[in-house]
């Protein structure tokens, strides 16, 4: 067991990687997915389901935490992973990104942002230096630069300004980490649409050094045409040999064009989310569980799929318990999405091992152009 992050790439495909990242509570096997754990859980799953689906590392938010219970409790008590009975690595965004989303009477500054909480309209303040005592407190191992996500649309200067703090606050995330080993601290590029603010912003992270780099600012309304527009040349302009994450991407096709497009690490509320909404992916495509045509089906969502829902249910069955909004829905839905988004990624790393990616993303969409989903 190393006592220090490290990551190593084991082969590549076109632009796309394969490789390992090494933590002292773990490894991480890229390109990954990562669930995400908002609120100290990945809702309707049990931990040890979590790591059954195959994950290797799941996400938490300062945000969320920092609110409810508070980060300063979660470190009495032992820190986040004795906490949620995860013993994993462990990768907490920063704050920014929800602050926007979801926070009250916000107030941005140069120091940071004062907010209101969602939960019960206390006041709050997020700086670059408090996002990283509460990542510290929180003892993740995979720590977010406190940044500003850009809105989509934004007019040049608008992203030029936000990048350029971005930056600033970058620089400042970095002091404030301090000397950790073993614990790892990302940047994360911004700069909108705009080539030149991208190169701009990853010269800025590379010049400061970081273990490792995420492209921000994307997911954020573009669509998936722009966003691979962006993609056909940000990740490139990152270090080589450091992991790439791309935040909060996304939809199966968006994280396959992604990979190929030079992306090591994702993270998305997507598989989860819509296991509580009765949304299925499967191999063939996405299906809804709702619809009342599965009443009578005895079928598996997926032949292919090794899950419980997969193993021992019937759509039917499915079916019935999400329309009684029965608990056992969103546990084996969730589970169910989230092992295909970790049986996707696996095939993923086989295919850039193997160097025939290409036709592992050809399958890919011609298995979801068949339909009978
Ligand atoms: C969805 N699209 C998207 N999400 C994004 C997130 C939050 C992900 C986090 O927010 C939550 O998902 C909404 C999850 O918990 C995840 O950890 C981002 N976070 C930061 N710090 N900077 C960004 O530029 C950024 C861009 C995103 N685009």
């Amino acid at each position: 067991m190393t006592q220090r992050f490290e990551f190593a790439l084991s082969a590549r495909d076109g632009r796309a990687r394969t490789g390992l990242i090494k933590t002292p509570r773990g490894d991480i096997r890229t390109p990954a997915f990562m669930p995400v754990g908002t609120a100290a859980t990945v809702k309707a799953m049990m931990p040890e389901n979590v790591r059954a689906t195959g994950a290797d590392i799941l996400l938490g938010n300062t945000y969320h935490l920092m609110l409810r219970p508070t980060a300063e409790r979660i470190d009495a008590l032992g820190g986040l992973h004795t906490f949620m009975n995860w013993d994993r690595p462990i990768l907490t965004d920063s704050g920014g990104f929800q602050v926007m989303s979801l926070s009250g009477l916000r107030k941005m500054s140069e120091e940071g942002v004062t907010f209101k909480s969602h939960i019960d309209g206390s006041k709050h303040e997020l700086t670059p230096e408090r996002s990283m005592e509460i990542q510290r407190l929180l003892g993740s191992d995979i720590v977010m630069c406190f940044d500003e996500c850009t809105p989509f649309p934004a007019t040049e200067a608008e992203s030029l300004r936000s990048m350029q703090m971005s930056m600033r606050w970058a620089n400042r995330s970095r002091a404030a980490f301090g000397d950790r080993p073993g614990y790892a601290l990302f940047g994360i590029q911004q700069g909108s649409v705009f080539k030149d603010q991208r190169a701009e912003s990853a010269e800025k992270l590379r010049e400061i050094g970081f273990e490792g780099y995420a492209v921000g600012g994307l997911a954020v309304g573009e669509g998936q045409e722009l966003m691979f527009d962006v993609l056909d040349y940000a990740p490139e302009m990152l270090p080589d040999d450091r992991p790439r994450y791309l935040m909060g991407v996304g939809k199966p096709d968006d994280i396959v064009g992604a990979v190929q497009r030079g992306i090591d690490m994702f993270d998305c509320v997507l598989p989860s989310r819509s296991g509580r909404t009765g949304q299925v992916f499967t191999r063939r495509g996405v299906l809804n569980i709702k619809n009342a045509r599965h009443q009578n089906d005895p079928r598996p969502l997926d032949t292919e799929c090794r899950c419980p829902a997969c193993q021992h249910y019937s759509r039917a069955y499915l079916h019935h318990v999400f329309r009684s909004q029965e608990i056992i829905s969103s546990m084996l839905l969730t589970w169910h999405n989230l092992q295909y988004y970790q049986d996707l990624m696996s095939g993923l790393r086989a295919a850039i091992a193997a160097g025939d990616l290409a036709t592992f993303v050809a399958d890919f969409h011609a298995t979801r152009a068949l339909g009978d989903v």
